[in-house]
């Protein structure tokens, strides 16, 4: 391999065994790693301060070991620090930011194996390499067990310690690729409360969660955007399958031919276009779970192969005669009358018999009047976090006209209105003229109730409304609500 100047580096000697053997670097220490990053330096692989320089912590009871230890990273660019003891480590680990733990797997007296899990729980995000001279591969495989990242047998040369610090920079850059990633999820997607004051909502949680855990088909029902695909994924996520992906399935956006091979694969040359194999969702789907987004539109033609892979896990990919297996447990979901299907030939009894093992059923928003407000007032919230705004609420007018309103699109049409009005906004809070212009709309009578969950606020603004709309005077209507007409003139000015 060629360094950066494009000459071959040397082969390195096992420093580290001479070290052991020959302390000569005990008194010289720190002019010895200069010469070593001078000669790295020379060598055209200097490493930049802060670039990839880790934070290490050696914890070695024995100080001739820790100090080579300490010799090799520090020429490697790297910034070192030591523990003679376990609580000395712990002390550390606790009061200074550690990137990687060296860790000697004889302590004196103590074991590090035991003292593993404690660093880990004391620092969750620091990576630790155990060493020990009495390389076990029973010693090894216990210590990753127990959460450490790698494993050094003593000796060990600087090239094994640099392959080491490098596989650990690859994890550590693909954890916060990972933590990024996160992030930008929790951004784009409400953390979703599904609390609820809707006996009916709860009681199909409770049912929901009762079964995640086993490997029950689930059918969820429900009209388009009352929340479905997010239920299907929190009985995912508390199954035994949850280190598993969860793949949805939309079965209306392909054709039969193409949908046929997006859930089973495809041989290479199945069709024209099929230049290569692929393996289909069923495959990708093994061990976790497969959500069918909209079964009731799951062509005739596929579904006796669905049914038989509920039946017996087995399918062929298509234009090949192998047989496959895939463990997948299938939720499915949809806004369609099934039975009446069934009734009309266009979905097999057996199938639908199959799919609703456990069948769900969440009601549309406007039947969840009692959770309507809390759930928009959640999403508001959230909005204002992802857009930077500190925003207190909705108004009086905002509040009677979301609780008024029938959200035909659910909790889709929910969400949407209310990042548009957590957009629209320039003030404190979110009126209705931020809101979609539907909302504004006059409402048709009884919708606001007095004992549903809405503030006194907003009771009072739709009162006000109401009554002032039924007066002939602003004068009548304050002898109605039993104000004086200034007040009124002021309140009505401040309902806009
Ligand atoms: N409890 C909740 N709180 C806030 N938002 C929610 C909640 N449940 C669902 N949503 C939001 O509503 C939207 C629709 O949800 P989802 O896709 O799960 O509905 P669906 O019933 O599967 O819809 P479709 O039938 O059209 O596929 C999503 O944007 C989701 O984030």
């Amino acid at each position: 391999m060629m360094n950066r100047r494009g000459r071959m580096p040397r082969i390195l000697p096992n420093w580290c065994g001479c070290l052991e053997r020959g302390q000569i670097f005990g008194r010289i220490g720190t002019p010895i790693a200069l010469i070593f990053r001078a000669t790295r330096w020379i060598r055209g692989e200097f490493i930049h301060e802060g670039e990839n320089v880790l934070q290490v912590l050696i914890v070695d009871d024995v100080a001739s070991l820790r100090r080579t230890l300490r010799l090799t990273l520090e020429s490697q660019g790297h910034r070192v620090t030591e523990a003679g003891t376990g609580t000395a480590a712990l002390s550390m680990l606790g009061s200074e930011r550690i990137d990687l733990v060296f860790l000697d797997l004889r302590l004196g007296q103590e074991s590090g194996l035991e003292l593993l899990p404690t660093m880990r729980m004391r620092s969750p995000g620091v990576g630790i390499v155990v060493m020990t001279a009495f390389a076990a591969v029973d010693t090894a495989v216990e210590a990753m067990r127990r959460g450490a990242f790698d494993y050094l047998p003593k000796p060990f040369t600087p090239e094994q310690l640099r392959l080491l610090l490098a596989r650990w920079e690859q994890v550590r850059g693909l954890q916060r690729e990972v933590d990024s990633l996160r992030e930008q999820m929790r951004a784009a997607v409400p953390e979703l409360d599904l609390s609820t004051d809707e006996p009916q909502v709860q009681s199909t949680l409770d049912v929901a969660f009762r079964v995640a855990p086993t490997d029950a088909a689930v059918l969820i029902r429900g009209e388009s955007g009352t929340g479905k695909g997010v239920l299907a994924r929190a009985i995912h996520q508390r199954s035994k399958r949850v280190g598993r992906p969860m793949i949805p399935v939309n079965c209306p956006s392909l054709s039969a031919e193409l949908l046929e091979s997006e859930l089973f694969g495809h041989a290479r040359g199945a069709f024209t276009g099929a230049v290569e194999a692929t393996e289909g969702k069923v495959a990708a789907a093994d061990g976790g779970t497969l959500f069918l987004d909209e079964i009731g539109d799951l062509p005739v033609s596929l579904q006796p192969k669905l049914l038989r892979f509920l039946q017996e896990k087995q399918y062929e990919r298509v234009g090949e005669a192998r047989t496959r297996t895939a463990d997948v447990r299938i939720l499915a979901a949809t806004n369609r009358d099934l039975e009446a299907d069934v009734a009309a030939g266009r979905f097999r009894e057996d199938l639908l018999y199959r799919l609703n093992v456990i069948e769900l059923s969440l009601p549309p928003l406007r039947e969840r009047r009692r959770d309507l407000l809390a759930i928009a007032r959640h999403l508001l919230q959230f909005f204002a976090r992802q857009t930077g705004k500190e925003l207190h609420g909705f108004t009086p007018e905002a509040e009677a006209a979301i609780y008024r309103h029938r959200w035909p699109g659910n909790l889709r049409e929910l969400r949407n209105a209310i990042e548009r009005g957590v957009i629209l906004t320039m003030d404190s809070e979110v009126d209705l003229r931020h809101l979609p212009h539907q909302l504004a709309q006059l409402p048709s009578a009884g919708r606001i109730e007095v004992g549903g969950p809405v503030t006194l606020e907003a009771l009072e603004a739709e009162h006000i409304r109401r009554v002032i709309a039924t007066s002939a005077s602003l004068e009548d209507a304050a002898t109605i609500l039993g104000i004086d007409p200034s007040t009124l003139y002021r309140k009505r000015k401040k309902l806009g």
